[in-house]
């Protein structure tokens, strides 16, 4: 069910949303299609995300969490369905208006490690660049504040292959804050990290989320995490996707069934998962 007014005039419904929804899903189906054959990974999504809201995506190992997150950023198409950016179609977004819209943190992304920190966030500014990728003052603007915001300013001079993959990540985040999106999609940002990194880093997004309002949307496997800092969680389980605040989805049970319960259990007077004795 999607948040919404509706005004009733003979013959013609007029469904005004949200303005804050910036991302809306109806009855997504995702997938792979090749030739005649199509793979369904999950369908039925209808989700929406607002201004300033942190989502994460989680589920088990191959349900699609990935697959989903490509599909939201237009980097594969839906095998049906409808996906709005801004109450727009995002089937009738051209690619380089879409860039504007949607920055993507990828997990294994091809990239120069000779760049150094400031170029390679500079690099987030390509939409708006000339062919030769000149920047203009505000480009560089927004470099800076790129940097300042996930506070990596004194790293903005090593090159990308002396970074740790801590460092590395939060430029990747840079690179896509440069980008200046309404929208911002990772996918599994917090991989090869510390467990002091992968809270450091959430934590980052959670305030990129509150100061810039940007929409992020990110996939992880640190559902203790996630549940601590999100606003809301899309869970995936084979055929099934349900969406709500962390306490909407404890109350309903929806972590009761994610994994076998031979090994681990969800503890919700921690609301946490633990190891079972
Ligand atoms: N290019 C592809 N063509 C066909 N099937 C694919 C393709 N890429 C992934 N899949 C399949 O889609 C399913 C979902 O994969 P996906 O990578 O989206 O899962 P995930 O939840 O992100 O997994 P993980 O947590 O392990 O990263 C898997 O069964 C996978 O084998």
């Amino acid at each position: 069910m999607v948040a919404g007014t509706k005004t009733k005039i003979p013959f013609l419904t007029i469904e005004t949303k949200d303005p804050h929804i910036i991302i809306r899903t109806e009855d997504l189906e995702i997938g792979y299609r090749k030739k005649q054959h199509e793979t369904l990974i999950a369908s039925g999504i209808n989700i929406e995300v607002k201004e300033g809201e942190l989502l994460a995506v989680i589920g088990v190992n191959g349900v699609g969490k990935s697959t989903f997150l490509r599909t939201l950023s237009g980097v594969q198409p839906q095998l049906s369905g409808k996906i709005f950016i801004n109450s727009i179609d995002r089937n009738n977004i051209p690619s380089e208006k879409l860039a504007e819209l949607i920055s993507l943190v990828l997990t294994e992304q091809p990239l120069s490690k000779n760049l150094s920190v400031a170029e390679l966030v500079a690099l987030g500014r390509q939409p708006y660049t000339n062919w030769i990728g000149t920047l203009t003052p505000e480009d560089r603007k927004k470099v800076k504040q790129a940097l300042e915001l996930v506070n990596i300013q004194e790293l903005q001079h090593k090159k990308c292959y002396e970074l740790s993959d801590g460092q590395l990540q939060k430029t990747l985040i840079a690179r896509a804050l440069a980008q200046d999106t309404p929208i911002m999609i990772l996918d599994e940002p917090t991989s090869h990290l510390d467990m002091y990194h992968k809270a450091q880093v959430l934590k980052l997004l959670k305030q990129l989320s509150q100061q810039t309002k940007k929409a992020i949307v990110f996939a992880t496997h640190e559902i203790n995490l996630a549940l601590q800092l999100c606003d809301k969680l899309v869970l995936m389980k084979k055929g099934q996707l349900v969406q709500g605040s962390p306490q909407e989805l404890i109350q309903k049970g929806a972590f009761d069934d994610i994994f076998p319960s031979d090994l681990i259990v969800f503890d919700s007077a921690t609301q946490s998962f633990r190891i079972k004795s």
